[in-house]
């Protein structure tokens, strides 16, 4: 894109700022007019908030006027306004504004030249009220006089802002931005209100004059040049332009604050696009909603304008502002501020593209279900090697290739599996049996994500595209697949797929978000079709539309199709290419029925050999997925995990009968137990607990279980149970008291049979390998004595019908929405703690945590810095969350039973499902 690297300049004008006549010069001042509050101080503390306000009313009201001070200060005061390097006196001042803080105020000069250089004296002295006020006096009123002087007021200077319809000039001292939309740091109507500007929402809009128009209507238009003098003479009346655009758009301003309006510095230059700031996001959105592709006729100074069809875009600057200023010093990024490509798809509805297919429902919403939750989820496979490719700047989306990798710096497939770019490619997934639309849906049904994978490469394989048509054709060969991740605002560029690396055909299909796709002709650019590619659809490049057109997504936040602004979403697409030999002949498939699919050494469990009992201690180190989709997470959210889920959570009714059913006085081991919400439970049954878990940030907040557990123990001893085995009524507070662990479920810190029993609630769900899940069991069966009970509960894949939870795929990552007050907490207390974990956030994290907030950087919201600081996580603007993804598997129906079978030690006494978990107790026998 061109303007990558251009730094665009913008100023503001806001809505008070009413345009001057052209004779006139204007200068607004802003800020610092109220007075310091210190005079209020001197009464004494007893005179209230009346007493306060009195004295702020009669300073302005009763005593002079602001206007009359600066009146007397910036015109009549020549020797005052000398002294201040103040050039020329003010010819009138108003104070626009009715009240403090007296944030419009406008001074009105002889010339534009005259304001100029007022304004440039401004700001090289930098100007403050207290200079400004300290010659005048209050006359006859002694009780504050002494205080109508510099001191009074602010020492902070005053922004002087010059309004001219006269391009300003290009001199160094003059060059001046006023303001970047999402820098924009300077006050708006209310004093020091930080609240309405980061309320300020933008809009991006293009098209504003339709360059036709211009062309057809004004013979003397310069071809050359392409600018007719019409829209010359517009955009050299630069605030007619922007009032005639406030006007059109005040229809749209709910809050009645106004709109603000940027202009592009570079006056000379023909723009046909700027930023409005709008006061709510819903504003902006509106706006967008309504003008979309519209014309509109610019009425300015007495004369007409026609837009083009107007492209408008919402600009999202908070998130720009953080995570696009990193990937802009990658160049990668088009600057802040940068136009979004301006096109609407209904202006090239007509052109046909030979050789496009756009087949909808290709797939059914539970395939896409079940295949955007494995591409997206934890086993998802990601080459390390690949992602690094996408990270050179040439790629910026994500990018996993299956069969045979594509070399994006040499734009070729990568032919030789032995090279070592290929250690990172896992082989096309392939069926077992036979290809059924019903075989294809059950497997979706249940959450058989690779199989539908499979059937979905080779059902695209066997397609007969085009066949209403003479070019109808299947693709059996196809033996590459690329998967594309596109987050909203990223995209492909114009390209055309290299031709020898493949071969003709090239199926893309769309998962979770649609896109438009813009194809230009090779040979002539300007032809153009934009094609919307809606989710579940697939799309066929033939022929022509292969070879003779290029495609590509353009980079931005949200589409128009159909005269709708359609927000963009995560989109997933499944490439699907015939990639050639040397010579131009289908390269070999590679295909493996293993999944999830593996890549280069581990060759997808042909080579694991056969099951043997023994787990080795590698298969029992802590993977990476559980590292950062687990233990992190637990460790990020403790907080507010305690608050919202263990304090208030809901115990499970099978749970809680376990503990009751326990002789009074048991010795119960709660391994994993976070917050410790079953604690209280435990000693509600006359039992002791000891915790373990494997998050210390949430063990601290175990700690404090027992101070918020007041519940006494009521229970009557159970007739049932020996009078030895009977436990005397505790001392009050001391049974109360946890015992609590930091360690792994794969190693319990008890010794063998020292527990009478355990529980395991909501743990299992977050081991993520067979061999974890087997010894997790096998530990709680080694720490209870024999005779002894476990219950263990996880979570199930069926989920009820009313749930508001429904798994696609086994292993998932399940969100958890982090509120950055609670996540800010944890990670001050975590540092003051000194606690060394492996899930330490990463350096850059700790600016968080060291710095207060308001030293942080200005436009980083705390919620940024936590989406930066978690890597694994992201932050979602529209709900100032952080989004955590927690790693879960999900059990069906009679997995924990069969994993219980192969343990020794132990017999199932009971199983069932609870609550969308399943459960089981089992007595320890060994
Ligand atoms: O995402 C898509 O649909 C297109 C991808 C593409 O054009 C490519 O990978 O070459
Ligand atoms: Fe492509």
């Amino acid at each position: 894109m061109s303007g990558a690297s251009q730094k665009q300049k913008f100023r503001s004008v806001l809505p008070h700022e009413p345009l001057p006549t052209e004779e006139n010069g204007f200068l607004h001042l802003q800020g610092g007019f109220e007075p310091k509050k210190q005079q209020d101080k001197k009464k004494s503390k007893d005179d209230g908030a009346d007493e306060k306000q009195n004295i702020k009313d009669y300073y302005w009201k009763e005593t002079t006027s602001l206007e009359q001070a600066l009146v007397n200060s910036l015109s009549t005061q020549e020797q005052h306004y000398k002294s201040l390097h103040i050039p020329f006196p003010a010819q009138a001042v108003q104070v626009l504004d009715p009240s403090p803080p007296f944030t419009k105020i406008r001074l009105q000069y002889q010339s534009p030249e005259q304001a100029h250089q007022v304004m440039i004296a401004w700001r090289k002295y930098k100007i403050t009220p207290s200079q400004l006020f300290s010659n005048i006096s209050l006359g006859d009123c002694d009780d504050i006089e002494n205080n109508w002087s510099s001191s009074a007021f602010g020492s902070h200077a005053t922004q002087a802002t010059m309004i001219t319809q006269i391009p300003m000039p290009q001199s160094s001292a003059s060059a001046w931005t006023r303001s970047n939309p999402p820098k924009f740091r300077r006050l708006l109507h209310e004093h020091n209100d930080a609240k309405e500007r980061s309320e300020t929402r933008y809009v991006y809009i293009t098209g504003l004059v339709d360059p036709n128009v211009i062309d057809a209507d004004n013979d003397e238009s310069n071809e050359k040049d392409g600018n007719g003098s019409e829209e010359e003479s517009f955009w050299k009346q630069p605030h007619a332009v922007l009032e005639a655009i406030r006007q059109k758009f005040k229809g749209y301003d709910s809050s009645g604050d106004g709109i603000e309006t940027f202009l592009n510095k570079k006056q000379n230059q023909l723009i046909r696009s700027l930023h409005i700031g709008m006061r709510s996001a819903s504003d902006a959105q509106k706006i967008v909603q309504a003008l979309q592709g519209q014309t509109v006729v610019w009425e300015y100074n007495g004369q007409r304008l026609q837009s083009d069809a107007l492209f408008l875009d919402y600009v999202s600057v908070t998130q720009r502002s953080v995570k696009k200023s990193k990937a802009r010093a990658d160049g990668v990024e088009p600057e802040r501020g940068e136009a979004s490509r301006p096109d609407c798809t209904s202006t090239t509805a007509s052109i046909e593209v030979p050789g496009l297919q756009v087949i909808e429902n290709y797939l059914t919403q539970a395939q896409e279900e079940v295949l955007m939750a494995i591409l997206t989820g934890p086993q998802a496979p990601w080459a390390p090697n690949q992602q690094n490719m996408s990270q050179t700047g040439d790629v910026k989306r994500k990018v996993q290739h299956y069969g045979y990798v594509f070399d994006y710096k040499t734009a070729d497939v990568l032919r030789d599996r032995t090279e070592p770019g290929h250690s990172d490619c896992p082989p096309m997934p392939t069926m077992d049996g036979e290809l059924t639309e019903n075989g294809l849906e059950e497997d979706a049904k249940t959450g058989k994500g690779w199989e539908v994978l499979a059937g979905v490469v080779e059902k695209t394989r066997r397609c007969q595209f085009n066949a209403n048509k003479s070019t109808g054709t299947t693709y059996p060969n196809l033996n590459q697949l690329t998967i594309n991740y596109y987050k909203p605002g990223e995209g492909i560029g114009s390209h055309v797929d290299t031709p020898p690396a493949f071969g003709d055909g090239l199926i893309s299909i769309s998962l979770n978000g649609g896109i438009v796709m813009e194809f230009r002709k090779v040979d002539s650019p300007s032809t153009k079709k934009l094609v919307y590619l809606p989710p579940r659809s697939a799309v066929l490049m033939s022929g022509p539309a292969r070879y003779e057109w290029e495609h590509m997504i353009v980079t931005r936040r949200t589409d128009c199709h159909n005269g709708q602004v359609l927000p963009r979403k995560l989109r997933v697409s499944l490439t699907l290419r015939t990639a050639l030999t040397l010579e131009g002949a289908p390269l070999p498939l590679v295909e493996s029925n293993k999944f999830p699919p593996v890549w280069g050494s581990q060759s997808g469990g042909d080579d694991q050999g056969d099951n043997s009992n023994a787990i080795t201690t590698a298969a029992l180190a802590t993977p990476a997925t559980e590292r950062d989709h687990v233990h992190a997470v637990y460790d990020a959210i403790a907080t507010q995990w305690h608050h919202t889920r263990g304090k208030r959570g809901v115990l499970w009714p099978g749970a809680t009968q376990f503990l009751q059913r326990l002789p009074r006085g048991s010795v119960v081991a709660d391994v994993g137990c976070g917050d410790g919400k079953y604690f209280p439970a435990v000693w509600e049954a006359g039992s002791y607990v000891i915790g373990t878990d494997i998050s210390r940030p949430l063990l601290e907040t175990a700690f404090g279980v027992a101070g918020e557990h007041t519940k006494p123990n009521t229970s009557e001893p159970n007739p049932n149970i020996p009078e030895t085995r009977q436990v005397n009524e505790h001392r009050e507070g001391l049974r109360d008291r946890p015992a609590v662990a930091v360690a792994d479920c794969m190693h319990v810190p008890l010794r063998t049979s020292s527990v009478d029993a355990a529980i395991c609630i909501a743990v299992m769900h977050h081991l993520s390998t067979p061999e974890r899940r087997v010894r997790c069991i096998e530990e709680l069966v080694r720490i209870v004595q024999p005779g002894g009970t476990i219950n263990i509960q996880a979570w199930a894949m069926e989920q009820e019908q009313n749930s508001r939870r429904r798994f696609a795929a086994p292993d998932v990552f399940v969100p958890f929405n982090a509120q950055p007050k609670y996540l800010e907490k944890v990670e001050w207390n975590k540092n003051k703690n000194n606690t060394t974990s492996d899930s330490q956030p990463p350096e850059s994290g700790k600016k968080a945590s060291e710095e207060k907030p308001d030293a942080m950087e200005e436009q980083k919201s705390v919620a940024e810095l936590y989406s930066e600081q978690y890597t694994k996580a992201d932050y979602d603007e529209r709900k100032g969350l952080v989004v955590f993804q927690r790693y879960c598997h999900m059990y069906r129906k009679g997995e924990l039973e069969q994993i219980i079978e192969g343990i020794g030690g132990a017999t199932l006494v009971e199983s069932g499902y609870e609550s969308g978990n399943h459960f089981v107790i089992i007595e320890v026998t060994k």
